[in-house]
């Protein structure tokens, strides 16, 4: 069985989304930030500050190359790493890439608490994320095979995409602007 993997913006759902499709899908869920962190015995902010951003991008593209080599599971990938060509290739053609897609006004109200991504503790937060967000949309957008709108519950927006991956609910991908 192939793989379901999720992409988007921090906080668009990939693993609480994800963890009801592995409930109601038979997968195993995955958590790519959570591998990450496991495999480095610190956590995604203590890799940022101890080692910087670039070394991170690399531990998780050692991560894509090995989740890619695995069957069967739900994967909420890490915010940023679908916008990165080689990680885009590590799942292309293989596994179901699924673009979770949340406006930007419910991202920040679901992340205006948060403290544990290290790209949105500064000053200038709502400027970064706009940034990042209008960059990152189009990218996401482009490596997906399936774009599913996530405004919804958890629950429903987990059946949508198990439909949409079996094939029973044609999901074609909007264009960028609808
Ligand atoms: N469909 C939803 N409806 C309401 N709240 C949600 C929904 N999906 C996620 N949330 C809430 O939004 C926050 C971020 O969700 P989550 O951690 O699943 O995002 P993420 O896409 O995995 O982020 P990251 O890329 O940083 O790992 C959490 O507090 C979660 O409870
Ligand atoms: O959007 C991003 O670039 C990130 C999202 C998180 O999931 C983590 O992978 C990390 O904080 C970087
Ligand atoms: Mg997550």
């Amino acid at each position: 069985m192939n793989n379901i993997v999720l992409c988007g913006f921090m906080g668009c759902g990939k693993s609480t989304v994800g963890k009801n499709i592995a409930r109601k899908s038979g997968r195993k869920f995955l958590d790519m930030d959570s591998y990450i962190e496991q495999k480095a015995g610190m956590t995604v902010s203590e890799i940022f500050e101890k080692y910087g951003e670039e070394k991170f991008r690399d531990m998780e593209h050692d991560a894509c190359v090995e989740l890619a080599e695995l069957e069967g599971l739900v994967i909420a990938s890490g915010g940023g790493a679908f916008t990165f060509k080689r990680n885009v290739e590590a799942f292309k053609g293989k596994d179901k890439i699924v673009f979770l897609d949340v406006p930007l006004g419910i991202i920040k109200n679901r992340l205006k608490n948060d403290t544990t991504r290290p790209l949105l503790q500064r000053p200038d937060r709502d400027r970064v994320m706009k940034d990042l967000y209008n960059n990152r949309y189009p990218i996401y957008h482009a490596a997906a095979d399936i774009v599913i709108k996530g405004q919804n519950t958890p629950l429903k927006t987990a059946f949508a995409i198990i439909d949409a991956v079996n094939g029973t609910d044609v999901a074609e991908k909007p264009h960028k602007n609808a």
